[in-house]
């Protein structure tokens, strides 16, 4: 590709030594009424040169594209790589690392292309414009000199406000970002039956718009700047190229140079202002795709708060989980548990209990490291966790989450993926169906239905979708089980059927459920009550009953609605 480039960027020079040589032989030849041979040549030349012009545009412009996918896909996948392989979940606490993201994906489809292109069109009008300047020089070294001058500054000038408008574009990211949010809540599904019922299409239209209006203005400035001081240069560049021709001209009448040296250095001018302004142009977009990729390798770079963990102790399994006095404040400052000292024993099941935002989730975060503990430690048979190999640990847990996955994949990848190496296990994928309550989906849609819409797939019910999430944990035979919610969208039969099997699924594995439907952690071996952060009560159902705290009240609250009627 370079060197097609580079051949294509002395193709202004061979055309315009070709055109001083036809002119010359034109005035020598003048009235000889026949074709001389020194006319043939550089008519030959030139035909040839723009033919060449012609063949290698297409060649440049495939190389550019295979190139450009590569480049493109290797970008995504760096991207990919480096935000899903963090090991923990801090990063997306921070809104700058979010902007930086998004940054970087919404260019990654046209900047590794821009950078192509560009790179091309600079290399090229690089290379001609300093061909043309030689050829010049051939004339007089005043000739280069003069022409620079009427362009060089012009040029400089717009290269360095063109880091402005880059800059610009940097400092609205979040503008975009919330533009981007606001058009997505109309265009996607997940919110469209809300957008409708409630009319929210002038309300989102309307945030578009007003942070449309902030980063327009911030960008037209930026742009304004930029064509304001390119005009006001136009003077000298005005001069330079008057003095530079008035000189030609002399030269031309005293009949110190040939006619064909003039036509040079009129086409000179024109060609010379031509590829330097499209070589600043290029300069100035090449110059905003090295940045894009400064900022991906710095972005790559980004350090992870965690130790590598592979260095750590590989647990393979274990007899006791203790936390020690753990304290959790998220990176906004927002305090989530305070003071927590629990032990979990091997094979015991735990439940979880507490009114919204009493931390619940936050301690299962804690347990699988998603987050280290702002004070005190877990230490799992004696380790700490920050010394465990994270990835074993991690390996030992099975978990359904509130916020659970819903993947555009076939009902086998979805449940699978939990433990990908036995993915092509039948006799597993029906066992953990069966103990996820998705058996009948099994059977009725086929392992191999798409669940996806958009791709042409099949839909589930959100009760259906959680059958599947509890497959999936399932799926993994861990040690460790996490329920977050589990039984949130599935009808009361089936939740009785889960809790039913409990017993049966649950056998020689460490349970956390976490719940509100206080009927089904009678099954636990014990209950924790949190309250803002802290951990308020502890026991089993009927002692927590005894002691008529927190845990009776709530029980109370709900067994009355049931007994109502
Ligand atoms: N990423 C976060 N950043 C800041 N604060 C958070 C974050 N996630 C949760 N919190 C806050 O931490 C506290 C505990 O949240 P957590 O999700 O652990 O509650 P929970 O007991 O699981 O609640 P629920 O019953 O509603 O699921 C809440 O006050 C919540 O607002």
């Amino acid at each position: 590709m370079v060197g097609l480039l580079a051949a294509s960027g002395l193709i202004p020079v061979g055309v315009l030594s070709a055109t001083r040589a036809l002119v010359d032989g034109l005035v020598h030849g003048l009235g000889s009424g026949s074709l001389s041979p020194a006319l043939l040549a550089p008519l030959a030349g030139l035909a040839l040169l723009f033919a060449l012009d012609f063949l290698l545009v297409p060649w440049v412009t495939y190389l550019q594209g295979v190139v450009n996918e590569r480049l493109t896909a290797r970008v995504h996948l760096l991207l990919m790589e480096k935000a899903a392989g963090l090991p923990d979940l801090t990063p997306f606490e921070d809104a700058g690392f979010y902007d930086e993201l998004q940054v970087l994906r919404d260019q990654a489809p046209y900047q590794p292309l821009n950078l192509l292109v560009f790179f091309g069109n600079a290399f090229r009008g690089g290379i001609a414009v300093a061909g043309v300047l030689l050829l010049l020089l051939t004339l007089a070294p005043i000739f280069p000199l003069l022409l620079l001058l009427a362009t060089l500054p012009q040029a400089l000038l717009t290269f360095r406000l063109q880091k402005g408008v880059w800059e610009a574009v940097l400092f609205s990211a979040p503008e975009a970002r919330r533009m981007r949010y606001y058009a997505e809540v109309l265009l996607n599904p997940e919110a469209a039956k809300e957008v409708r019922l409630f009319g929210l299409l002038p309300f989102f239209r309307g945030r578009y718009l007003e942070a449309f209006g902030r980063l327009h203005q911030e960008l037209r400035r930026a742009r304004g700047r930029q064509a304001l001081g390119a005009s006001g240069l136009v003077f000298v560049s005005a001069l330079a190229t008057a003095a530079a021709l008035y000189l030609g001209l002399r030269q031309a009448l005293l009949g110190s140079g040939g006619l064909g040296n003039l036509v040079l250095l009129l086409q000179s001018v024109g060609s010379l202002q031509q590829n330097l302004y499209g070589l600043v142009q290029d300069g100035g977009m090449l110059y905003e795709s090295l940045l894009y990729f400064e900022r991906l390798e710095g972005f790559l770079a980004r350090p992870s708060a965690f130790a590598p963990s592979s260095a750590g102790r590989s647990a393979q399994r274990f007899e006791e989980i203790r936390f020690e006095n753990v304290g959790f404040s998220y990176p906004d400052g927002r305090r989530a548990l305070e003071g927590i000292s629990i032990k979990l024993r091997r094979g015991e099941r735990l439940a979880l209990v507490g009114e919204n935002g009493a931390g619940k989730t936050t301690l299962v975060k804690l347990l699988l490291r998603f987050y280290d503990p702002s004070e005190g430690r877990i230490l799992v048979d004696g380790v700490d966790l920050r010394e465990l190999d994270l990835e074993a640990w991690r390996r030992l847990v099975a978990a359904v989450f509130q916020d659970f996955g819903r993947y555009a994949l076939t009902l086998r990848e979805n449940i699978a993926l939990a433990d990908l190496e036995r993915q092509s296990d039948p006799g597993r994928l029906e066992d953990a169906a069966r103990a996820g309550g998705a058996s009948e989906l099994l059977r009725r849609l086929g392992p191999e239905a798409l669940l996806s819409k958009a791709f042409g797939g099949t839909d589930l019910s959100l009760g259906e979708w959680q059958r599947i999430a509890l497959s999936r944990a399932f799926f993994r035979q861990a040690e460790v089980l996490v329920l977050d919610e589990p039984t949130a969208s599935l009808d009361p039969k089936e939740e009785a059927h889960l809790y039913q099997r409990f017993a049966e699924l649950a056998q020689g594995k460490t349970v956390l459920l976490i719940t509100h439907r206080l009927a089904s952690v009678q099954m636990a071996d014990r209950i924790l009550v949190l309250r803002e952060g802290r951990l308020v009560e502890e026991g089993s159902h009927q002692a927590l009953l005894h002691r008529n705290g927190l845990y009776a009240e709530l029980w109370r609250l709900q067994a009355e609605g049931y007994r109502a009627n």
